[in-house]
């Protein structure tokens, strides 16, 4: 109960969630029969209080709708739960997420490419905007997408030999204001716009020296210890003021995007299907 109060939003920041979510509850397509627990599992550790969040959509973690929804509900059940802290991993060995289905992409259906897009922004309100601590063990390889959401996080600590980045001008697709703003918000705008509008895919050693992960780790284990090592930061700090602090320093992004949502939503389905994309995703699937 305690807990539930600490942990509580900000009133400005729930209204901003408000807006967000009733542009959503219009014209959604409805899909039956996914075992959304299943797409991303959500285990909560007794001993420290951590949520861990794990992406589970073998063979590569691509996302689709469905994976993007189950991430969605994934955070809605770490915010209900109040948990101390959450780790954002994926189950597969080697790979993190390979970002979009390109399946997703290629000749979209413009009702399901709006969704998808507008359940990926609700992850971002959740993630972006959480109060509780969050880390990504990046286990494997991570363009696009999931650097995407690594990047929400407060810390990262990828394994070596991995690549992370968002790859989207490689493929023709310009970047959406809440990937500029969240990789903005972790390395300098100058780097930021070098990285997205060269589509670097960085090795660890450069994600590191740029300042887009915190560390290097040895191994998957290596690197879900690094993570918890961080959320111990703020054991002894109470809960309440880091949360108005993370979200202060947010708010302003947050706002931006809750205010021309619908905007970033033509602008993301205009990216998609343009003429070039399409080629580069027809490209990718041998069509
Ligand atoms: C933040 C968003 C703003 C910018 C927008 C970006 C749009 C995107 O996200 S487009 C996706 C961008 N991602 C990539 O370009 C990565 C492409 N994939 C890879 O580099 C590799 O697959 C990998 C390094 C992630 C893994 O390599 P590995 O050798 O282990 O596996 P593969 O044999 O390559 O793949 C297995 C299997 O999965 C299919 N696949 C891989 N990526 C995608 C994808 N993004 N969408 C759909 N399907 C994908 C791949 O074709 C293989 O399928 P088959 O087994 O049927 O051949």
């Amino acid at each position: 109960m305690l807990l539930r109060q600490f942990t509580r939003a900000p009133n400005n920041m729930n209204l901003i969630r408000r807006i967000a979510t009733n542009a959503i509850l219009k014209n959604q397509t409805v899909t039956t029969n996914i075992d959304y627990n299943q797409l991303v599992l959500v285990d909560v550790n007794d001993k420290n209080g951590y949520a861990t969040v794990t992406l589970n959509r073998p063979p590569v973690n691509s996302f689709n709708l469905e994976l993007m929804m189950a991430l969605s509900r994934a955070l809605d059940q770490v915010e209900r739960n109040n948990s101390r802290g959450m780790i954002l991993t994926s189950i597969i060995p080697n790979i993190f997420s390979t970002g979009f289905d390109i399946r997703e992409l290629y000749q979209a259906d413009e009702r399901r490419l709006r969704e998808f897009w507008s359940v990926l922004q609700d992850c971002w309100f959740k993630l972006y905007g959480s109060t509780y601590p969050t880390a990504a063990s990046i286990n494997g390889h991570n363009p696009a997408a999931g650097c995407f959401f690594a990047l929400c996080c407060e810390y990262r600590a990828m394994v070596r030999n991995s690549k992370l980045g968002i790859s989207g001008a490689r493929l023709g697709i310009s970047i959406p204001l809440p990937m500029i703003y969240t990789m903005r918000s972790v390395i300098s705008t100058r780097q930021t716009e070098l990285a997205l509008t060269t589509g670097t895919l960085f090795t660890s050693d450069d994600a590191l020296k740029v300042g887009l992960i915190d560390d290097i780790a040895t191994d998957r284990s290596d690197a879900f210890a690094k993570c918890e090592a961080f959320l111990d930061r703020f054991k002894d700090i109470p809960p309440v003021s880091r949360g108005y602090t993370k979200r202060s320093v947010r708010q302003k992004d947050m706002e931006e995007i809750a205010a021309n949502r619908q905007r970033d939503t033509d602008e993301f389905v205009r990216a998609v299907l343009n003429p070039e994309a399409q080629s580069s995703f027809a490209a990718f699937l041998g069509k």
